[in-house]
């Protein structure tokens, strides 16, 4: 009797490989065209809400930013921390109020504000990808030319509102970030703008996504939050919205309240500017910003298709 050659002998325990061993394989195959779609096209991703604050969700965030950028995304992370300012500001005894969305910034608080996102998520947020393999830089807004701000207010209930030191990103010098990319690593952004006298403001990270996106022409804009997506009747479960276009956004937002406002508003401008599309993913689930590259989720925004 001859021996079993060792290598072409099937191995009792692989002759029928395991079905989720199967639907693993079907997914890497799956993944192909999404691979093909993005691959060395910049995607803006904005980092926020429950993903946030959770260290299990914020580990699997960073492990899917490396795995995109070794697949050969550009990933370009654009971080929140509301919870860490409002936290860092109540430690200080610095009131903190929010009007239609946005912290009203006063000249005690963004000092803390700068700290906190710049000084601390940032950076923490680059080690924990550094951690999961990968290589991150953070960037403050401030940092070369990247951001340049303008103060803003806001309207709420038809009366004007002075937010303080809170701003939009009025001028956007993409260059660092393209430097971060091409040295092979994912850059970390916060969202602090100068003004043009130097003086920094806040700007909501949702809104400094969409401008760096813009700027960067990007092939898409992700924002992880923590609920489903938009709820056009909120908050009827009921009425999740999957797809909008830029004109039905335009009509909706005017009904949008608290943190959606923001958050909407940023994706019109994605559009309106130029990147193809923008999607509000839901943040709670875990590798979500990997889910939805394989299984589209969330509300996905998108320019007004041309008359023909
Ligand atoms: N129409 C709506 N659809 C979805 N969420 C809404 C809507 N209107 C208000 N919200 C609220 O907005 C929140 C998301 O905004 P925010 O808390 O600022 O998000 P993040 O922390 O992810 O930046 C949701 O958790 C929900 O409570
Ligand atoms: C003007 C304004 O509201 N700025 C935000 C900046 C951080 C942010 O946007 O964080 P999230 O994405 O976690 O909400 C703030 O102060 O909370």
């Amino acid at each position: 009797m001859t021996e079993p050659h060792p290598e072409t002998e099937p191995h009792p325990e692989t002759e029928t490989p395991a079905s989720d061993a199967v639907a693993k394989a079907a997914a890497l195959v799956e993944s192909l065209a999404w691979l093909r779609s993005l691959r060395g096209r910049i995607v803006v991703v904005k980092f926020g809400g429950n993903a946030m604050v959770d260290d299990a969700l914020k580990h699997d965030f960073a492990a899917d930013m490396v795995y995109l950028r070794e697949v050969g995304v550009l990933p370009v992370v654009v971080h929140g921390g509301g919870p860490q300012i409002s936290a860092a500001l109540a430690a200080r005894g610095i009131p903190s109020e929010f009007r239609g969305g946005l912290r009203v910034t006063t000249a005690a608080a963004i000092g803390v504000v700068r700290d906190v996102l710049a000084g601390a998520v940032g950076p923490e947020l680059a080690s924990l990808i550094a951690a999961a393999g990968g290589s991150a830089q953070p960037v403050s807004g401030e940092t070369d030319g990247l951001f340049v701000g303008t103060r803003r207010g806001t309207i709420v209930d038809g009366e004007e509102v002075d937010l303080g030191f809170v701003g939009d990103v009025t001028a956007v010098n993409p260059a660092v970030v393209r430097a971060i990319l091409e040295a092979g690593q994912i850059p970390v952004v916060s969202s602090i703008a100068p003004d043009a006298d130097g003086q920094a403001l806040n700007v909501n990270a949702d809104s400094a996504a969409a401008s760096l996106a813009v700027a960067l022409g990007a092939e898409k804009l992700v924002i992880l939050t923590d609920v489903a997506g938009l709820y056009r009747d909120w908050p009827d479960r009921a009425s999740l919205v999957s797809a909008i276009d830029a004109t039905d956004l335009t009509a909706l937002l005017p009904t949008l309240e608290s943190g959606m406002i923001p958050k909407m508003t940023a994706c019109l401008e994605a559009v309106d500017g130029g990147v193809p599309v923008a999607t509000i993913i839901d943040g709670r689930i875990p590798h979500s910003v990997l889910l939805e590259a394989f299984a589209p989720s969330g509300t996905t925004v998108v320019p007004t298709p041309e008359k023909s």
